[in-house]
């Protein structure tokens, strides 16, 4: 599996602490861990509003299978990823979070706090929640008797949005291009989108906005 992590700014220092558990989570479990957000302080400046339109990106090109994002809250990434089509995203605090999100609502996206509650052993917290995300069979149900209603409501709520949602190309066409463009200019966001995006016209529209 492609897993994309994205820092925004004002937790930005952290994406090598979170990184690290990260790569080594993915390395035990024979993933594969794309950095395309911020790396620090001084890197290219995204907001958890980019960190949207490029999860958007990423998953709906099927450049990545699955993002980790997150803010000081955790609330505003969660918020701005499930503002786009073919993004379903989870907020994660602890690792029973994240299990019971693998195995009741199935999504493709979490949503941690790096800031709020991220203090002494929270390297720890991101390893587990990493782990229950990644480990195991998906969409099992939790108790595992409830898991024909939870696959069933996963399914209909995913219909919910994209009847909603309508034409995601029109859409990223209606918001502030800028806005976009500022989302998809940094180097390691290029390098796996360019390198993994099954999508033709996706990939034609960040070209242009690029080249424009
Ligand atoms: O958690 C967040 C949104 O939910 C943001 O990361 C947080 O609000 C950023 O704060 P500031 O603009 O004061 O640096």
């Amino acid at each position: 599996m492609k897993i994309a992590l994205m820092n925004e700014f004002s937790q930005a220092a952290k994406n090598p602490i979170v990184l690290e558990q990260l790569n080594d989570v993915a390395a035990e479990q024979g993933h594969q861990v794309f950095n395309v957000g911020m790396d620090g302080d001084n890197d290219h400046r995204l907001t958890y509003i980019h960190l949207g339109i490029m999860a958007g990106l990423l998953l709906n090109s099927k450049a990545v299978d699955f993002v980790i994002s997150g803010c000081g809250t955790g609330q505003g990434a969660l918020m701005s990823l499930n503002a786009h089509p073919g993004v379903v995203c989870g907020y994660c605090i602890d690792p029973s979070d994240a299990y019971l999100f693998a195995q009741i609502n199935n999504g493709n996206a979490l949503s941690l706090a790096f800031a709020k509650g991220f203090g002494w052993g929270a390297e720890l917290n991101c390893r587990y929640i990493f782990e229950k995300a990644f480990t195991g069979e998906k969409g099992q149900g939790y108790p595992p008797e409830r898991k024909e209603s939870q696959v069933q409501n996963a399914g209909i709520l995913n219909g919910v949005k994209a009847a909603m949602c309508k034409d995601y190309m029109e859409g990223l066409k209606a918001l502030d291009q800028e806005l976009v463009k500022t989302a998809v200019t940094g180097e390691r966001f290029q390098a796996c989108f360019f390198e993994y995006a099954q999508d033709q016209a996706l990939q034609d529209y960040v070209r242009s906005l690029l080249d424009g």
